[in-house]
């Protein structure tokens, strides 16, 4: 057993997940759960009620985070100490929403005039694209960016994009091409023409395969349809880390806007690589989102442990990880904007805990990241919901839903909320045997038949949620909302022992990707790999099965 594993908090846990009451119980028995159990934050508000909580399992998943150092890894984080081990780096995402005189140091330089200089650029660059100052190769006005990366370099931006739909400016329109599938890019250009179009390459590392290829693809095209090579300086920017790999591609080098190590590809859309954001939503706006954030990271840094957001969050999903074997953890936003954060949350949080060794290198002997799936409301309750209230898994589930529409339309927003709300209540309280007995009552059933169906009518609740309300979806909102969840990952990482902000599962698919890649291109068969990769490979040069 691990030094977790064994300790008081954790035993004391392991003992508590079996003595609980039901929730119908725990509500039954104190009116100010609600109350108790629930708390605002940085515009937005948590319901943490509906949960397997006494105060004894508080106190002890408190406990477990205050031996586990979080408060220590926490101020680790924003002073910018070499947390992410593995790659020797800085994790300051938070610097790049920091207040313009704050001063945070990466080897003893002061990173925010840096980052507030990137701002800057980013304003003068929006403001050139939207009042028509930046012109394409005929002297005409961008009026489409194509922006090409993967990952944490478009997702995040996509994203936020959506979601913040409301307030785009209809200056530019946007088109996200991320796959290396031809088709992805080949039905995005179908949309645009060369002479009004710019394509922002998002890559950190500029050595991204997928990135690489569709921004060379994008250019061929640009000079296929009537631009030149002097032209492309007119049409191609990118956002990196890596200068020298970006200019030797041929991007001019004062349209590269800089991102660096201590930012983390699926932490990154505050840095240049929410430019696409800012391109649709305006600068000012772009700021509230990063407002929204910072707002949520001083409550992060100074909050107790049992009043702060993301701590609650981070924990409530560990205990349901651990003591209950929960293996994944349900988003669902009941917002059609926020329809795409689910598979955001999904990036952040599985690329980021989804490991298995711990940061002295040893096993874990626990389980780490759950699953993170989920989608919008009220369309899985017409799906996947089922499984939520009646299969053999318990999945804890979050309910996202700001209190005002975008489109207050009739009936819709009060229905939705209905949905919304019944839905917690549904998995919190279930069905009794003798609730669906009576609910038949007036049937014409058998008697046998009416227990039947009753049996399969039965539900057991007690099933997890939370619910997070804000009054609208707004830039500020949805950067508190990304960032609490972005610093309830730490918050797990921390007590799991593991290195949230490295991905090296990922970069071997990579490194074998470009193994396969070159025996496909190969003139003779491939043979050396095993049975079923040399058979497949060999499939594909044949090109038929
Ligand atoms: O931004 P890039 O260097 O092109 O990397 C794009 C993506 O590559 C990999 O998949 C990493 O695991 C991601 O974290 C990263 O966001």
């Amino acid at each position: 057993m691990t030094k977790l594993t064994q300790s008081p908090a954790w035993q004391a846990l392991s003992q508590l997940s079996g003595n609980l009451p039901h929730m119908r119980t725990l509500f039954a028995d104190n009116p100010k759960r609600f109350e108790q159990l629930s708390l605002k934050k940085c515009d937005l508000f948590l319901d943490y009620s509906k949960n397997r909580l006494t105060d004894e399992v508080l106190q002890q998943l408190f406990a477990l985070a205050k031996d586990a150092g979080l408060k220590q890894k926490i101020t680790a984080m924003f002073n910018g100490d070499i947390i992410n081990t593995t790659e020797k780096r800085a994790v300051l995402h938070t610097a790049l929403r920091a207040a313009a005189d704050a001063d945070i140091r990466v080897d003893g330089v002061n990173v925010v005039p840096e980052v507030q200089a990137t701002l800057a650029k980013m304003e003068q660059f929006v403001a050139d694209v939207h009042e028509g100052r930046w012109l394409g190769y005929t002297g005409k006005a961008i009026t489409d960016v194509v922006s090409i990366g993967i990952g944490g370099s478009f997702l995040g931006p996509k994203i936020a994009s959506e979601a913040l739909r409301p307030y785009w400016n209809g200056a530019v329109k946007c088109h996200y091409v991320a796959n290396v599938d031809a088709t992805s890019i080949a039905e995005k250009l179908k949309l645009v023409a060369p002479e009004t179009t710019l394509f922002l390459t998002s890559s950190k590392s500029f050595g991204t395969q997928e990135t690489l290829t569709n921004t060379l693809s994008a250019k061929a095209w640009f000079l296929a349809h009537g631009g030149t090579q002097q032209d492309v300086a007119k049409h191609f920017a990118a956002i990196t880390s890596n200068v020298a790999k970006a200019t030797d591609f041929g991007i001019d080098e004062t349209n590269i806007f800089p991102m660096w190590d201590w930012v983390g590809g699926r932490y990154s859309l505050w840095s240049a690589i929410g430019l696409p954001i800012a391109l649709l939503i305006g600068m000012d706006n772009f700021r509230e989102l990063l407002a929204g954030a910072r707002e949520m990271d001083q409550h992060f840094a100074t909050a107790p442990l049992n009043e702060n957001m993301p701590v609650i969050m981070g924990m409530l999903s560990l205990w349901y990880n651990n003591f209950f074997n929960a293996q994944s953890h349900v988003v669902l936003t009941y917002d059609h904007y926020l329809r795409g954060l689910p598979a955001y949350f999904q990036q952040l949080d599985m690329e980021s805990n989804g490991k298995s060794a711990k940061m002295d290198g040893s096993q874990v002997d626990y389980s780490t990241g759950p699953v993170i799936w989920g989608g919008e409301g009220t369309n899985g309750q017409h799906a996947y919901h089922q499984l939520l209230h009646q299969g053999t898994a318990l999945i804890p589930a979050d309910f996202i839903m700001p209190l005002q529409s975008h489109n207050p339309l009739g009936e819709h927003h009060i229905q939705l909320a209905s949905n919304c709300f019944g839905q917690t209540q549904a998995l919190m309280q279930g069905r009794t045997f003798d609730e669906a007995m009576a609910e038949l009552k007036d049937s014409k059933l058998s008697d046998a038949d009416k227990a039947l169906i009753a049996k399969h009518k039965e539900m057991a609740g007690n099933k997890p949620s939370n619910t997070i309300l804000m009054d609208k979806l707004t830039p500020k909102t949805l950067g508190a909302l990304i960032a609490l969840y972005e610093h309830r990952t730490l918050v797990q990482g921390t007590i799991w022992d593991i290195n949230s902000f490295d991905q090296w599962g990922v970069e071997l698919g990579k490194t074998l990707g470009n193994d396969v890649l070159a025996r496909l291109a190969a003139d003779s068969d491939c043979d050396g790999l095993d049975a079923s990769s040399n058979g497949l490979i060999n499939a594909f040069k044949k090109g038929c099965i």
